[in-house]
């Protein structure tokens, strides 16, 4: 397991060790104490969650408000998908600041995202199945987000807008400016 710091503040990027033979593949991919140990933390996962979505779905950019707060370590277990984190924390140098990177079934990489993100990915691949864990239950009365399109983050989704596809929910979302920060 291999680790990689982003270039926000408490994400990481790991690489899991891949033990390939005839037969296909196999990999941990996910052991607690390892993981812990690797990003200095003591992160208690409690929800694992999985989508499926078409090319060109976006889903996001979601995170949870407060106490509700959750710190993700996301994955593709089939597919393509460009991941986007979003500093929302209000006292961090990179507030307002976002990265992406692409994990896919090829590269298995994973990315731990910390509370005081926010969250997105599009589907770069025809299908793809998306996993993730979460250090916090999910609450729906504590549901936020930020339009993925907001001017002020001025994200680069890689598709054409056209091809994108989001939920009414998502459309709707308020502009970074006027979110509550973490
Ligand atoms: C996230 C979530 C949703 N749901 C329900 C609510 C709703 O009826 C249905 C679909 O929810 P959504 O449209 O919010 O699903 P989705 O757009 O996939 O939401 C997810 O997006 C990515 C980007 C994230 O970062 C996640 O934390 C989560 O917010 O599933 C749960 O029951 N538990 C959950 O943990």
């Amino acid at each position: 397991m291999k680790i990689i710091d982003m270039p926000l503040d408490g994400c990481f990027e790991i690489q899991p060790n891949l033990y390939s033979d005839e037969r296909g593949y196999f990999m941990e991919s996910y052991h607690q104490e390892k993981f812990n140990a690797l990003i200095g933390a003591d992160i208690q996962f409690v929800q694992d969650n999985e989508s499926y979505s078409t090319k060109g779905v976006l889903r996001g950019l979601h995170f949870q408000e407060g106490k509700h707060a959750q710190a993700k370590l996301v994955r593709v277990i089939h597919g393509r998908i460009l991941d986007v984190a979003v500093d929302i924390r209000a006292n961090s140098s990179t507030y307002g600041h976002y990265f992406s990177t692409e994990l896919s079934d090829t590269n298995r990489k994973q990315l731990f995202i910390p509370r005081g993100f926010a969250h997105g990915f599009v589907v770069l691949s025809e299908t793809a199945l998306f996993a993730y864990k979460c250090d916090n239950y999910y609450n729906k009365a504590s549901e936020a987000g930020i339009l993925y399109n907001d001017p002020d983050l001025n994200i680069d989704w890689v598709l054409q807008e056209s091809d994108l596809k989001l939920s009414e929910k998502d459309l709707k979302l308020p502009r970074f400016k006027q979110i509550k920060h973490l």
